[in-house]
């Protein structure tokens, strides 16, 4: 289990993670989703004690990770992988951590054999590695010591859509083994896919969190209900929305309506105008992303007010699972073996 209370990082008068809290339960993905500079890399750097907090604290099992004995036995770190002498191979990588963990030799094959780096690509320089095969190494190196915890930034980062596949099955098992796993990325759709929790960061602040499920339904509860709808005659359509009031933007084919469907049909029958098509607007998760982390967008999208009601930007939403679960799981991390 991973504890993050008040987590506060300053440089100089700049806010990089500002009063972070959450936690990651054994069993589940959690994905860190935010926008380039959110303060995602930050807050994991801390986790690892290679940052220090300017405030609050951080956990892994309920220790800090500077206490905990062999931390490679416990805990699975990515978060560069070209954080490594270029002038090693991958195998002399791993064994080199295999053997500052005390582990078996035999650990570094079973680990070249999980991530599909051939003998040949195992016995190259990193330095000739391509990105994806760096990162298969990461990945290999972080699962060396059998941990029960894996905090990996950016993990899809180079992997070729095979290998994001591959991925994604390595740590849903993981997980479902009883494996806490946090994962960080800027790009949604690679965490959605995978992560049973997701935590949106923008400019160093949680502005939400939640399962696929509720977040999509805090969504729904905050957008106002949109409609395309195509007719026979858009214009005397669109008028006689208009005159009940209601906002329409006309497009080549389409009209948008601020309204739900069934209004929209109802209208159109009182008019007598045929459609040939009507459907509701679905706000997707990546509408919500971008909503909620517009601030620290760098392109493109409206300034922002900040999150909609029912977001709050700080603390756990109510009814936010990880409520009074703080403490690590007993015997942790005493208990014998890493899920696998
Ligand atoms: N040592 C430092 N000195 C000053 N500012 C820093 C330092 N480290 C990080 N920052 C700033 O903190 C902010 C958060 O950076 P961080 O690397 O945590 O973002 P991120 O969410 O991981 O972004 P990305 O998705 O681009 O990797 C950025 O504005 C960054 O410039």
């Amino acid at each position: 289990m991973i504890t993050v209370e008040g987590l506060t990082r300053t440089y100089g008068d700049f806010v990089a993670v500002d009063d972070v809290s959450f936690a990651c339960q054994p069993g589940r993905v959690t994905g860190f989703l935010g926008p380039n500079g959110a303060g995602k890399t930050t807050t994991m750097r801390i986790l690892v004690g290679l940052t220090a907090a300017s405030r609050g604290r951080a956990t892994i099992g309920g220790h800090l990770y500077r206490d905990l004995p062999n931390p490679g036995r416990h805990v699975g770190v990515l978060l560069d992988a070209s954080a490594q002498h270029g002038g090693r191979t991958g195998r002399e990588i791993l064994t080199i951590g295999a053997t500052a963990m005390g582990l078996p030799m035999s650990r570094v094959d079973e680990m070249l054999h999980l991530v599909s780096l051939s003998p040949d690509e195992a016995g190259r320089r990193l330095r000739n590695y391509s990105l994806g095969m760096k990162q298969r190494l990461g990945i290999a190196h972080a699962l060396l010591g059998d941990p029960r915890v894996l905090i990996l930034d950016e993990p899809a980062n180079g992997l070729d859509p095979a290998g994001i596949r591959w991925m994604r099955g390595l740590l849903k098992g993981y997980a479902d083994r009883g494996g806490t796993v946090l994962l960080s990325s800027h790009l949604l759709h690679e965490v959605e896919q995978i992560a049973d929790e997701m935590i949106l960061i923008g400019r160093g602040r949680i502005v939400a969190r939640g399962d696929k499920k509720t977040l999509m339904e805090s969504q729904k509860a905050t957008r106002r209900a949109t409609t395309t709808v195509v007719s026979l005659d858009n214009d005397r359509l669109a008028a006689a929305l208009r005159a009940k009031g209601l906002e329409v933007t006309p497009g080549p084919e389409a009209l948008t309506v601020v309204a739900e469907a069934v209004e929209v049909g109802r209208v159109a029958a009182d008019q007598q105008v045929v459609l040939v098509d009507l459907r509701s607007v679905e706000g997707g998760l990546e509408d919500l992303f971008l909503e909620l982390t517009s601030t620290t967008q760098r392109e493109g999208f409206p300034p922002h007010q900040g999150p909609p009601p029912g977001y709050q930007q700080q603390g756990p939403p109510a009814g936010y699972p990880y409520q009074g679960q703080q403490a690590p799981p007993p015997g942790y991390p005493q208990q014998p073996g890493a899920p696998r």
